[in-house]
């Protein structure tokens, strides 16, 4: 199967939109020979293989947020753009204080943030400012007033006061011409903050990507409806397309999929058409009725990569017309471990965001365990009067301690003795976001 620019299938979103580069084949493929792939590993190759796939366009600021830079931005206008006072008071210039306390004539007049002073304070003399105010001209100093004994036409206060005191320099936070946010940068609240200081009202960014998310097998049915014995309600499809709103995507909810190869190419041709990434969970092993695999085997482009963790052993990764599939674990909590662990800095990467590593931290662990080698395990987790606590169970379908977590706990590959103290890394849910 080719996937040459010119069968790469268009995008239904709009015609704006950049095509995907050309994929190969053997997009997933793990080197020869490899049994169980470590994690960094599958981590190295999702990196180097996997390339921005959403176009972009310009924004105003205030519909930016969330959204990721698709070019760096360069200040327009110093931050603060002239010198200015940082606090209510009288400014003067320094250099002509009187030796001794000083006591100051008052020019007539003042200076306020919106309502600057246009003319010259003269040497030795003073004038009252409020924060915010451009310096006028002849102020380099301003007293706070609380420290000031003040009339109508003089000020007195005591020597000592340093020269440049209470003043913010033109230019000290930003200057024009700084390159103040990069190519790649999740816009957050205060990056609009920064971006309207420096004088910008457009963003050019990235659209946002489109997850599509499946949940696979007959015994699946949708919340609110009867469950017959043997059925279980779907708690794979919620999760994932919460998530990945919370990862700031748009999503595509391609509902649950019996265990039916023509229903399920339906609805992979509409996730390729209508979607940049397909997530599906169940099915992903090599069971008589995992179609999943079976399906992105028959196109040619799917590699079964078992990775050496725990939990997710099994995980999918195919391309369907072009689009990449991440063929998750059935059970929730395989499935949300390898959407975070996985899919979340595959889909940060095509959606322009760079690659996306969570930022983790050590504490002390409050529990026990014997870690095997040879695989990477992640763990419920919690943190309760600065340690580490993990969920009593490491059942993969024991879905009440997702819900119980507040993040893993990542545990390395080699073996390990955990007593309580023991350092462990955690990683918080958020730092996924
Ligand atoms: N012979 C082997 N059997 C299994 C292996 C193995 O290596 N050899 N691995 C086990 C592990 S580990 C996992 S994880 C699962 C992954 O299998 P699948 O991805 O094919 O998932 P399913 O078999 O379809 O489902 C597994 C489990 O999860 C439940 N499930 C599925 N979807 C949902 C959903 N949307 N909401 C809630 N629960 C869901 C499903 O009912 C099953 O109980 O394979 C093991 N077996
Ligand atoms: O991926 Mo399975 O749920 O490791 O246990």
């Amino acid at each position: 199967m080719g996937l040459g620019p010119e069968d790469t299938p268009n995008r239904a979103a709009g015609a704006d939109r950049l095509q995907p580069p050309p994929l190969r084949d053997d997009c997933f493929a793990l080197p020869a020979g490899v049994d169980w792939t470590p994690v960094d590993d599958a981590l190295a190759l999702l990196r180097d293989r996997l390339h921005p796939v959403v176009g972009h366009e310009v924004l105003p600021l205030m519909q930016a947020q969330g959204r990721v830079l698709a070019e760096d931005v360069i200040a327009r206008r110093s931050n603060p753009p002239q010198p200015n006072t940082a606090v209510d008071g009288y400014g003067f210039a320094h250099a002509t204080l009187p030796p001794g306390d000083p006591v100051l004539p008052l020019v007539q007049g003042r200076a306020a943030a919106g309502g600057p002073f246009d003319g010259a304070v003269p040497p030795g003399h003073a004038i009252r400012v409020l924060t915010g105010a451009a310096l006028p001209d002849g102020v380099d100093t301003v007293i706070l007033q609380e420290d000031v004994t003040a009339s109508e036409t003089e000020i007195a206060f005591r020597s000592g006061i340093r020269p440049g005191a209470n003043t913010r320099n033109a230019g000290e936070d930003v200057a024009e011409g700084d390159t103040i946010l990069s190519t790649g940068r999740t816009l957050t609240p205060a990056d609009l903050a920064l971006v309207s200081a420096t004088g910008l009202s457009d963003l050019p960014v990235h659209h946002r990507l489109r997850v599509a998310v499946i949940s696979t097998g007959d015994e699946l049915v949708e919340p609110g409806t009867p469950a017959a014995p043997g059925q279980i309600f779907d708690a794979n499809r919620p999760m994932l397309l919460a998530l990945a709103r919370q990862f700031g995507f748009d999503t595509l909810d391609l509902g649950r999929i019996p265990d039916d190869r023509t229903a399920l190419r339906a609805a992979f041709d509409r996730g390729a058409q209508q979607a940049d990434l397909i997530l599906t969970s169940g099915g992903a092993s090599a069971g008589d009725e995992d179609h999943v695999s079976a399906l992105l085997n028959e196109t040619g482009a799917m590699a079964e990569w078992r990775i050496a963790v725990k939990p997710g052993r099994p995980l999918a990764l195919g391309m369907w017309a072009g689009t990449p599939v991440f063929g998750l674990p059935g059970n929730p909590v395989a499935a949300l471990v390898c959407t975070l662990i996985f899919a979340r800095p595959a889909m940060a990467r095509l959606a322009g965001a760079g690659w996306h590593r969570p930022q983790g931290f050590t504490l002390p662990a409050a529990f026990t365990k014997t870690k095997k080698p040879g695989r990477r395990e992640y763990l419920r987790a919690r943190i309760r009067d600065g340690r580490a606590e993990a969920f009593k169970s490491e059942g993969s379908g024991r879905i009440s301690g997702l819900s119980w977590a507040d993040g893993l706990i990542e545990l390395p590959d080699g073996p390990l003795e955990i007593t309580p103290g023991t350092p462990v890394t955690f990683l918080p849910f958020t730092s996924f976001l």
